[in-house]
C-alpha cells in the first residue's frame, strides 16, 4: 500500500475506533437511557436540513417532523419519560428529551444549572442583539425593557384591532358571498396575524384594503416590507449575505429587510423629535418608552437592539399565531359537534352584547380559549425547547410501572423539553389523540402544557397571542360555519384519513399546516 494511503487508513481507523469507544462512553454517561441511536449528529445544520427531507431510516434519520409525528411513542417504548438520542458522527454526543412534567419544572426552575444554549440561536443574531438569542445579563436587560411593552393597554389594543380586522374582512373583503372557499386556510390566517402585529406591534395600521403607496425615500410600502420580511425570515437566517444577492427573489427579500429597518429608524426618529409624546400602546412604542426612561440617563437599549428585538417579535409571533389559528379552524371543521358547542356559547354571550364583544368580555369566551388550548396541545408550534446542563447533575423521571428513574447528566449535555411527548403523555392527558376542548374547562395539569415554554424564559407574547386568537376565533365562528372543502379525489375517505390529510404538517422553525382546504359558510 502507498505510504500516504497507509497513513490515511491508519488515521481513519484510529478515528473510528475512538468514535466507537466514545459512543459507548456517551451512552454510559447518561445512565444508559434508551432512545434513538443515530449515525449522524442531527443538530448540524446541513444534516438537519437533509434529515427533514428523508423518510425515517433506522440508525440514519428520524425523518422530517419526527417529534410531532412520534409524539409520546419513544417514551412509551422506553417505559419512562426521558430518552436520550445518541449520535456518532462527527463526534458522539447525546441529547436528552424530557416528557415528564416534574423534571421539566425542575429544569425551568434551576436556570443557572440549565441555561439556554444560545449558540443554537446564532442565526437570530442576523437581526441584532435580542431577547430570544441571549442569556445572562444581556437577556435580563432585554427582558426588563421588553416585558413592560406587553402591557394591559397593549393587550386591549390587540383585542380591539383584531375585532376591527375581522369585521373589515367580513364587510369589505368577503362581503355578501354566502360561502368562501379557501384552498389553504393560511391564506387568511397569515394576513390576520400580520395585520395585528402591524398595528399592535409596530404601531402601523395595515389591512386588507390598505393603501399601497410608497412614501418618499422608500422603494416599497410598509405593508409589503412587513409581509416579505415575515414570510422570509428563515431564508434570511439560513443564507449568507452574498447568496442573498444572487436571485431576483432574494434581492427583493434583502430590500424588504432594509426597507423595514428604515421604516423603524424613521419611527424612532419621529418619536424622538416629537414635541409631545403620543399616547400609544404598541410594542414598538413600549420598547422606546422603556429605553428612554432609564433612570440614570444611560442608553438602556441601542437603536440596533431595539430593531433587533422588533424583528424577533415578528419572528416569534407571526407564523406561530397564523399556523395555530389555521389548525384551530381545521380541527373545528373536522369536529362539527365541537364547533356547534362553541357557536352556542358565543351566541349566548353575544345576544346581550349586540354582537360587538369588548376586551372586558374576553374571559367569558371560555370555550374559545379551551379550543385554542386544545389546538396548542395537539399541534404545539414549538416542539423542542432546548437547555444545556452547566454542571454535572442528574434528574428523576417517573416510569411506566409507577416507579422512578434517576439518571446522570454530564456538564454540557443538551436537555430538551419534548413538547409533543409531554402533550400526548397519557399520564397527564386522557385520550390524548382525541380533540376534546372541554378538558381545559375544569382543572387541568398546567405543568404538562408547555406550548409557551415556562418559567422565567416563558413566552412574553402569550397574552398578546391569546387575546388575538380568542377574538379572531370568536368572531369567525359567530359569523361563519367552517367545513372541510369537498374535493372529488377524496370522496369516500374515512374520518381518520381525512383527519390525517387536513392536519398534515411540516416542522420548520415552527409547526406549519401543509394544506388546509376549508369552506366558510355565512350563518
Ligand atoms: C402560538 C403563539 C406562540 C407560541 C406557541 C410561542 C411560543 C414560545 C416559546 C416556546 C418560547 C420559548 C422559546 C425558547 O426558549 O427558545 C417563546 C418565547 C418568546 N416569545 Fe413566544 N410564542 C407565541 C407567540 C408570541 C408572540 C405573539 C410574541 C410577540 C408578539 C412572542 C414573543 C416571544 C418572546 C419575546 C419570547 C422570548 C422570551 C424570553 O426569552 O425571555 N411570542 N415563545
Amino acid at each position: 500500500m502507498h505510504p500516504i494511503l497507509l497513513v490515511f487508513v491508519s488515521l481513519l481507523g484510529i478515528y473510528l475506533l475512538q468514535i466507537v469507544v466514545e459512543f459507548w462512553r456517551t451512552i454510559h454517561n447518561v445512565g444508559h437511557l434508551s432512545g434513538p441511536r443515530l449515525l449522524f449528529d442531527h443538530e448540524r445544520f446541513l444534516v438537519w436540513a437533509i434529515a427533514k427531507l428523508l423518510p425515517p431510516i433506522p440508525y440514519v434519520s428520524r425523518g422530517g417532523s419526527w417529534m410531532l409525528r412520534t409524539k409520546h411513542q419513544d417514551f412509551a417504548a422506553a417505559g419512562q419519560d426521558a430518552t436520550a438520542m445518541v449520535t456518532m458522527i462527527p463526534w458522539p454526543s447525546a441529547v436528552i428529551y424530557l416528557a415528564d412534567a416534574a423534571a421539566i419544572k425542575e429544569v425551568a426552575t434551576f436556570r443557572a444549572k440549565f441555561p439556554k444554549p444560545v449558540d443554537m440561536y446564532e442565526a437570530l443574531f442576523a437581526f441584532g442583539g435580542n431577547i430570544i438569542a441571549s442569556e445572562g445579563e444581556d437577556w435580563k436587560r432585554y427582558r426588563t425593557i421588553a416585558a413592560p411593552a406587553f402591557s394591559e393597554r397593549n393587550t386591549r389594543l390587540v383585542w380591539d384591532e383584531t375585532i376591527r380586522i375581522m369585521f373589515d374582512l367580513f364587510d369589505n373583503v368577503w362581503g355578501d358571498s354566502p360561502e368562501i372557499v379557501l384552498d389553504h386556510c393560511v391564506d387568511i390566517t397569515l394576513p390576520i396575524a400580520l395585520f395585528v402585529i402591524g398595528v399592535a406591534g409596530f404601531g402601523r395600521r395595515v389591512t386588507w384594503t390598505s393603501d399601497l403607496s410608497v412614501p418618499p425615500g422608500h422603494q416599497m410600502p410598509f405593508k409589503d416590507a412587513l409581509h416579505i420580511v415575515s414570510t422570509n425570515l428563515i431564508l434570511k437566517m439560513g443564507l449568507p449575505n452574498w447568496a442573498m444577492k444572487l436571485t431576483e427573489r432574494t434581492r427583493r427579500v434583502n430590500l424588504a429587510f432594509d426597507e423595514l429597518r428604515q421604516y423603524m429608524v424613521e419611527m424612532v426618529n419621529a418619536r424622538r423629535s416629537a414635541e409631545t409624546r403620543e399616547e400609544r400602546h404598541d410594542l414598538f412604542n413600549g420598547l422606546l418608552d422603556a429605553a428612554d426612561d432609564n433612570p440614570d440617563g444611560s442608553v438602556a437599549i441601542t437603536e440596533q437592539e431595539l430593531i433587533g428585538n422588533m424583528f424577533i417579535f415578528l419572528l416569534a409571533g407571526h407564523e406561530t399565531t397564523a399556523h395555530t389559528l389555521c389548525f384551530t379552524f381545521a380541527l373545528l371543521a373536522l369536529h362539527p359537534d365541537e364547533q356547534e358547542r362553541l357557536y352556542q356559547q358565543i351566541k349566548g354571550i353575544l345576544v346581550d352584547l349586540n354582537g360587538m364583544p369588548t376586551y372586558e368580555d374576553m374571559n367569558r369566551f371560555t370555550l374559545s380559549m379551551a379550543v385554542l388550548y386544545e389546538t396548542l396541545r395537539m399541534f404545539p408550534p414549538v416542539s423542542a425547547i432546548p437547555k444545556r446542563a452547566a454542571e454535572d447533575t442528574s434528574l428523576t423521571v417517573s416510569n411506566a410501572d409507577g416507579g422512578e428513574t434517576t439518571f446522570p447528566i454530564p456538564s454540557g449535555t443538551r436537555v430538551d423539553y419534548q413538547v409533543p411527548g409531554l402533550h400526548y403523555n397519557p399520564k397527564y392527558w386522557k385520550d390524548p389523540h382525541t380533540f376534546r376542548p372541554e378538558r381545559f374547562l375544569g382543572e387541568w395539569p398546567r405543568n404538562a402544557f408547555l406550548p409557551f415554554s415556562s418559567g422565567a424564559r416563558g413566552c412574553l407574547g402569550r397574552r398578546f397571542f391569546e387575546t388575538e386568537s380568542v377574538a379572531a376565533i370568536t368572531m369567525m365562528i359567530l359569523k361563519y360555519r367552517v367545513e372541510v372543502k369537498d374535493e372529488p379525489e377524496f370522496v369516500g375517505e374515512t374520518f381518520e384519513q381525512r383527519y390525517a390529510r387536513i392536519t398534515a404538517f411540516d416542522q420548520l422553525l415552527n409547526t406549519a399546516p401543509r394544506r388546509v382546504p376549508l369552506v366558510f359558510k355565512r350563518r
